[in-house]
């Protein structure tokens, strides 16, 4: 396996580990290999490899196969691998990878369906040079709130939220979910190993203060939302998140000191939801389901203001208002501003209470 410029962490495994293990994955979740022909080679993550293939000769799919090398030598791979094999099986989600088999023996191999837009990384590297398609930006920031919504409902934190794990669909108009090599049932009392993607990993995973002999730092569902956050402001910005940090090595100390992208040049609406996803304390993040609800209306209003034609994309799904006692204060007082645009006289109204909230919020996020 080849030198990898991103800098990950994973889980660490005691690679003495020689408990013996034995699969318990039900018979419907596994697949014949050969019922799976395997094609060219798509991508690589730290663990495995992923190819194009075809099920049964007939449905393409992304076949992601466990490095043999690795596998063979430590059980506990095969125990992430049936984790994933577990999760993903149960995360049945218009934005998030179908699950469509597993096989275990020659090989450990996790099959789903094929997505052939690529990585939103990629996505993203290739549109840089070209104008910020908000509406678009924001349509795929709603896509990935949806499906962290539904993972977190299902108590299962990712952990390792970020564009390389984020596929986009052939036609370009949407984002799903891949990757849950290191996602895990949440905890009550919270987790407490330290993993993720260094430039991505919210302050309470990675950061560097000291512990006491036996104490373990602990973190929960909201270290996704701070995720998010990087994500939606590359999104916006099309830039790179700390691509004047020296080494992405850094970026957690960074971090854990307050240290965040900078909002400058970000479209008003979208600055309080950035800046309250990647607050400092975990608490203040909103959920998901607050944070699709925003995206929701922010498109909707973006939409009826536009003299294009610019359908939200499923409008029909996406009909799920919450009552506005299930939305915090902050994030309340924001939607009102962005719900009412249509008139031209109102929306003056609007950019002026907008305003000084921006800033209000801008000093409250980078106060001392
Ligand atoms: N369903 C899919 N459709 C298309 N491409 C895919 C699919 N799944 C994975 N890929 C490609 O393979 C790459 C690696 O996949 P994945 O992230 O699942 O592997 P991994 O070993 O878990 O990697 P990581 O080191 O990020 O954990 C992705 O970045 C993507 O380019």
């Amino acid at each position: 396996m080849g030198a990898r410029m991103i800098f990950r962490n994973y889980p660490s495994y005691n690679e003495s580990d020689v408990e013996p293990f034995h699969f318990s994955i039900s018979k419907e979740l596994l697949l014949h290999r050969s019922d799976i022909l395997v094609g060219e080679m798509i991508g690589e993550g730290a663990y495995s490899i992923v190819y194009k293939g075809l099920l049964r000769n007939r449905f393409p799919v992304a076949v992601k196969i466990m490095e043999p090398s690795i596998s063979s030598v430590n059980k506990a791979h095969e125990k992430m691998f049936q984790k994933e094999v577990l999760l993903l099986s149960k995360m049945k989600h218009d934005n998030i990878v179908k699950f469509v088999g597993a096989c275990i023996e020659p090989e450990l191999m996790i099959v789903t369906e094929l997505v052939e837009g690529g990585t939103l990384q990629r996505f993203m590297t290739n549109s840089r040079r070209g104008p910020l398609d908000l509406k678009m930006s924001l349509s795929f920031a709603l896509d990935i709130s949806r499906a962290m919504e539904f993972v977190h409902s299902n108590g299962i934190i990712h952990r390792d939220l970020n564009p390389r794990n984020l596929l986009v669909t052939g036609d370009l108009k949407h984002v799903k979910l891949a990757d849950f090599g290191i996602a895990r049932e949440e905890t009550i009392g919270g987790m407490t190993s330290e993993v993720g993607t260094y430039r991505w990993m919210a302050p309470e995973v990675c950061s560097r203060e000291p512990l006491r002999v036996g104490e373990k730092k602990e973190y929960d569902h909201k270290a996704d939302v701070y995720s998010f956050a990087i994500v939606l402001w590359e999104l916006v910005t099309k830039k790179e998140p700390f691509a004047n940090v020296i080494s992405s090595l850094f970026v957690p100390y960074l971090v854990s000191k307050g240290r965040r992208p900078s909002l400058e040049n970000i479209p008003d609406e979208i600055v309080p939801i950035i800046g309250s996803c990647w607050a400092q304390d975990p608490d203040a993040r909103p959920e998901f389901k607050e944070i699709s609800v925003l995206l929701t209306n922010l498109l909707r209003s973006l939409s009826s203001n536009s003299s294009v034609d610019a359908t939200l994309p499923d409008e029909e799904t996406y009909d799920d208002e919450m009552e506005d006692s299930e939305t915090r204060p902050l994030l309340q007082e924001y939607r009102c501003k962005v719900k009412k645009p249509k008139e031209k006289k109102k929306k003056k109204k609007v950019m002026k209470m907008r305003l000084p909230f921006s800033k209000k919020f801008k000093a409250w996020l980078y106060k001392p």
